[in-house]
């Protein structure tokens, strides 16, 4: 098991003993940062890789607890990961050579940490292999939706038992994997997730008749990240069709081995981007990609709306914060919405998030996170059946909680730049996206640290003015 184990309460735990004081701005930030690989794009490449015709590569990936998961399970399933030295400042590369089809069944076990991306997409990957492959995770990992991609599978004819024989809704379950799965036409229910749409796309090319697979229910949350999905598989040669809303036709065939860089964590730059509006100050971003499937382009307009000055120069995204945060209306942030609350508590007018429902069922329950630590602080946040009202207060110093939470820990270190006196329980906890957090976070403010986290490389320059 690697990183954090903490109890996802929020309340008294192992890790509460370990507060962080989070670093307030007595001047304008005024920093140059550049922020380690996409989790969303690591965890799908190595999924190609495991399932692709060939050895692969992919350059400058993350490297942090959710990729260390998702590596160790495809491991356990049978592909090789070997880190090779990479070309850039990010740690090493990885070159993967996939699951062989002719291994002797073998049964394994899948830690999915807390990790999303590890619990929905790695089942449908063990479906195809022979052998018996148990999962399970973090404490809190068990109450994450998981029925929909349990459902999927036994309707593909495969498998899933939970302890006694039954057919589980979450983790913890074994798939028996026969090593062929046949696909066709396949109905689900993913208004709780996207990821249960990735996950079977993923896979989709290598079930024998590939995959119709059609969703029915309220609508599907963060779309942004099902086009990351079909815009990966178009890039190593697999045919989809997602002309009609709610359908998605993948054709069977190989998945092209590849040599892939994975771009910088946008939703990751999000924090930095934030520390911008908090401070007054200015954060450069270098090698902004021009063309992403990230839903963290969006800070470009999401930073715009409350009042920041964004440019994108020579690939260079650079935000000023203006003289205050403007509190705005903002539909469907997703893995955004933390970051956006946090700036919305520190803004001077109100705030409605809507579309983010299914924000209950990530890491912790988001919504109701937030407003517990927003008030907790002096704020003024409720929650609504699908997102947040946050309304404008005077915040006090306090201690936030992270509820086992990445965005969570973010976002007490934002509101602490411009509030004296926060601590972060369990910072740690970012090691689930960002192990260097902490120590970028300081090099940010020009302050420096003993501790320079697992891959020192990742660059911040910064100070105060
Ligand atoms: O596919 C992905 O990489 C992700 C999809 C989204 O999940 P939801 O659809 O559950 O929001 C997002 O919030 C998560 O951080 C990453
Ligand atoms: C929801 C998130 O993660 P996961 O991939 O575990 O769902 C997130 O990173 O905000």
């Amino acid at each position: 098991m690697t990183g954090t184990t903490a109890a996802n309460t929020g309340t008294e735990s192992a890790a509460a003993q370990s507060l962080w004081p989070a670093p307030f701005a007595k001047q304008p930030v005024d920093a140059t940062v550049t922020v380690p690989g996409s989790k969303s794009l690591t965890n799908r490449f190595l999924i190609l890789a495991a399932l692709a015709d060939g050895p692969s590569r992919l350059r400058a990936p993350l490297h942090s607890r959710d990729s260390a998961l998702m590596v160790q399970a495809l491991r356990h399933l049978g592909a090789t990961v070997t880190e090779v030295p990479g070309d850039g400042d990010y740690g090493p590369d990885l070159e993967i050579s996939p699951i062989s089809s002719t291994d002797t069944p073998s049964d394994t076990s899948i830690d999915c940490g807390l990790a999303g991306t590890v619990m929905r997409f790695v089942p449908p990957v063990a479906a195809l292999r022979r052998g018996t492959a148990v999962f399970d995770g973090d404490p809190h990992a068990r109450k994450r939706p998981m029925g929909t991609i349990i459902e999927a599978l036994v309707a593909l004819g495969v498998p899933v038992r939970a302890e006694g024989g039954r057919t589980p809704s979450a983790l913890p379950f074994a798939v028996e994997g026969t090593g062929k799965v046949r696909g066709g036409h396949l109905v689900i229910d993913a208004s709780a997730s996207s990821q249960f749409v990735s996950a079977l796309l993923l896979v989709g090319a290598r079930f024998t008749e590939g995959l119709h697979l059609e969703h029915v229910g309220k609508p599907v949350p963060s779309l942004d990240h099902i086009s990351m999905t079909v815009s990966v598989l178009r890039s190593v040669g697999v045919s989809v069709d997602d002309s009609v809303p709610n359908h998605w036709r993948v054709a069977p065939g190989p998945i092209r081995a590849f040599d892939q860089r994975i771009e910088q964590d946008l939703s990751n730059a999000g924090p930095f981007l934030a520390a911008a509006l908090a401070t007054r100050g200015t954060v450069r971003i270098p090698n902004w990609p021009l063309r992403t499937t990230q839903v963290g382009d969006l800070w470009r307009s999401i930073l715009t709306t409350m009042g920041a000055t964004v440019t994108l120069e020579d690939g260079t995204l650079t935000v000023t914060g203006g003289p205050d945060i403007k509190g705005a209306d903002f539909d469907e942030t997703s893995e955004l919405a933390p970051t956006v609350a946090a700036l919305c508590a520190l803004a001077s007018g109100p705030s409605r998030l809507t579309g983010i429902a299914h924000l209950r069922g990530h890491e912790t329950d988001r919504l109701a996170a937030l407003v517990n630590e927003i008030n907790r602080l002096g704020g003024d946040a409720e929650e609504t059946a699908d997102g947040l009202i946050i309304r404008p207060a005077a915040l006090h110093g306090g201690v936030v909680h992270s509820y086992a939470d990445h965005r969570m820990a973010t976002a007490g270190a934002i509101l602490g730049l411009a509030v004296e006196g926060v601590e972060v329980e369990d910072i740690a906890t970012t090691s689930k996206t960002m192990p260097e957090f902490p120590h970028m976070w300081a090099a940010m403010l020009g302050q420096a640290t003993h501790d320079s986290g697992e891959f020192p490389q990742a660059g911040t320059t910064g100070g105060n003015r």
